[in-house]
């Protein structure tokens, strides 16, 4: 296809009034924004709405403007037989059609994006499309590095999570449980008195700091931020010096987000990673990533910040994408959804050859996990585990977590065994050295063998293991070996004990989540789960499950 597009974006889903022109054949994307600054505390939707409406048609009408003027240096619009796209454009548009944030978003912005967008498809008769925010800044990653097949890691304000394209949508393999990462950072800089937003002023302080102890928090591939944000919170109310609350901050917070990244390309068997959203302005974030994207031989690609934070560079792009798959919509369908997910759009304009294929070799002696270099032996019947050290991490942090990870593993895989779970029998164990070592159990990762029947009976050890009083904390299909008889869990590194129903439906959840994330079909596999699970366990976990699916984590002012 020769023909051009050209296509206007608007973003303004809370902070950022944006417009842009992308034109797909010179591959430009010139932007114009004007950011919404709160006079004190964080963002105040109706100060955001109101600026909004101020603003947008401001930076609309000088796009428009732009656009016009290079319309003549692009391809020429013709009125002809309609068999070629650029020539539904209107001999007086200088542009093919008008793409807006449809959300997430806050609400009374999102209408005001909403309306001007209306408008001016009407004004210049060009269609309308739809754009999720959120596929937005990982598609923008997937433009300028060139991937085919990334995992994406967004990390913006309102929002933390993990997407890999399987099956005609962007499946979310791991999210925040709270807030967004940058708005976690925001509600801390506004504790200490610092104006918004937080995230540079904390980049900024952490230069100078040191480390010390915080929590930190990851279940399979999702996170939790409140935890460590009660605690940056304490130790600076109880004297912590700023910069090295802030140094900690950082380095708890962005290890988390990378160590859940690394977990997914394990998952996925991809070997490429974008980063999108706001906060991945920040350098020590990109350089984890990098860094652990380096010591397992993955590519790993940031955009330049002014794709990172939000624009409308980035919704004109993959409205470019959408208009060529033929997904505009009527006005009618045009309305805006302040908690609309990205795994609800039907992602039409990637091809289905991109599709990741996952799988581990039968030969394999050695596998890289997410945490862990695994020696394997089958005919031996052992396994040898070594935690080696992750240099994205602060050392202090990084050998505390490998020397628990171990020790804990060690003790819940033979807790788990003796509450009636099929697990590999331990025979040594070196927390110093990070390693254990362990009987070969089964014929084949779970993710590779998955039928209705062993789907169910992880439901029902889920379910022994909660009874028991602990969670495995990272139940996922690489997790689970099979054999023709037997199903066993592994890998117990992130099991804790606990008599919380949140946590036992925490568990479930990140199961659930690596069966979308990995089987081709996995209804039925996400029933029988949860019919297992009612076998052995409590339907009060399964009650509290649904409403942890049903949480909405976008808007949080
Ligand atoms: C729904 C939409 O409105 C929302 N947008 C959003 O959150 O804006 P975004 O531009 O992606 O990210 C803003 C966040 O990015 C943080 N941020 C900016 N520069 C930073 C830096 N150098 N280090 C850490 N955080 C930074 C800010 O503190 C703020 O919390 C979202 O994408 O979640
Ligand atoms: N006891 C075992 N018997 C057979 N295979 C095993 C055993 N332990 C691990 N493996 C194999 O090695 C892979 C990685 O092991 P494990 O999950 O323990 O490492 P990890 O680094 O913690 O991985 P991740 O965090 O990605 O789940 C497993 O998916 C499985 O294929
Ligand atoms: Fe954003």
């Amino acid at each position: 296809m020769s023909s051009t597009t050209r296509i206007l974006g608007i973003e303004g889903t809370a902070w950022a009034a944006s417009a842009a022109l992308y034109d797909s054949e010179s591959d430009d994307v010139y932007i114009q924004s004007d950011a919404y600054e709160p006079d004190s505390g964080g963002i105040h939707p109706r100060e955001a709405a109101e600026h909004m409406h101020e603003a947008i048609p401001r930076v609309v009408a000088d796009v428009l403007e732009h656009a016009r003027e290079t319309a003549d240096s692009a391809s020429e619009p013709r009125v002809t037989d309609g068999s070629d796209r650029s020539s539904s454009r209107q001999r007086d548009s200088p542009i093919d059609a008008v793409a807006f944030s449809q959300g997430p978003g806050l609400g009374p912005c999102l209408r005001i994006v909403g309306t001007a967008a209306r408008t001016l498809s009407q004004t210049l008769s060009v269609p309308l499309v739809g754009v999720n925010h959120m596929v937005a800044h990982l598609e923008i990653g997937r433009h300028t590095a060139e991937f085919d097949s990334p995992v994406c890691l967004n990390a913006s304000g309102a929002n933390a999570h993990l997407l890999a394209y399987r099956n005609g949508r962007y499946r979310v393999l791991g999210e925040t449980m709270d807030t967004g990462v940058g708005n976690a950072i925001d509600k801390f800089t506004r504790h200490v008195g610092w104006s918004h937003p937080g995230g540079p002023k904390v980049e900024q302080a952490a230069t100078d700091g040191e480390y010390v102890d915080l929590p930190y928090v990851v279940k399979g591939m999702d996170f939790s931020f409140s935890g460590i944000m009660s605690a940056a919170k304490q130790a600076s109310d109880d004297g912590t010096p700023l910069e090295d609350v802030c140094f900690s901050l950082q380095e708890n917070v962005f290890a988390m987000l990378t160590e859940v990244s690394e977990r997914a390309l394990s998952l996925t068997g991809s070997d490429e990673l974008v980063l999108g959203g706001g906060v991945g302005q920040n350098a020590r974030l990109r350089e984890m990533l990098e860094d652990m994207c380096d010591q397992r031989g993955a590519d790993f690609h940031a955009p330049k910040p002014r794709f990172l934070r939000d624009n409308a560079g980035m919704i004109a792009v993959l409205g470019a994408k959408m208009y060529n798959a033929g997904e505009t919509i009527a006005l009618e369908d045009s309305r805006v959804d302040p908690n609309y997910r990205p795994d609800q759009v039907p992602v039409t304009w990637r091809s289905a050859e991109s599709e990741l294929v996952v799988g581990r070799g039968d030969d394999d002696t050695e596998v890289r996990g997410a945490e862990a270099l695994v020696d394997l032996d089958p005919t031996a019947g052992r396994v040898r585990k070594r935690r080696v050290a992750k240099t994205y991490r602060h050392p202090d942090l990084d050998d505390r977590l490998r020397r628990e990870r171990t020790t804990l593993e060690a003790r819940l895989t033979s807790l788990a065994r003796r509450a009636g779970v099929p697990t590999p029998v331990l025979s040594d164990v070196d927390p110093l050295e990070a390693t254990i070592e362990l009987e070969y159990v089964g014929d084949a990762d779970l993710r590779d063998g998955l039928t209705r029947e062993r789907v169910r009976a992880v439901g029902r050890h889920l379910a022994t293991l909660h009874e028991a009083g602990f969670v495995h904390g990272d139940p996922t299909t690489r997790n689970v070996r099979v054999s023709s008889e037997r199903t066993y869990l592994i890998d117990f590194g992130l099991g804790y004990h606990t008599d919380h129903v949140e946590d036992y439906a925490m568990d479930l959840h990140v199961f659930d989540q690596s069966l979308v994330g990995t089987a081709d079909d996995p209804e039925p596999l996400r029933e029988a789960v949860q019919a297992g699970y009612r076998e052995v366990g409590r339907e009060r976990v399964l009650e509290r499950l649904r409403d942890v699916e049903g949480r909405g984590r976008y808007v949080d002012e």
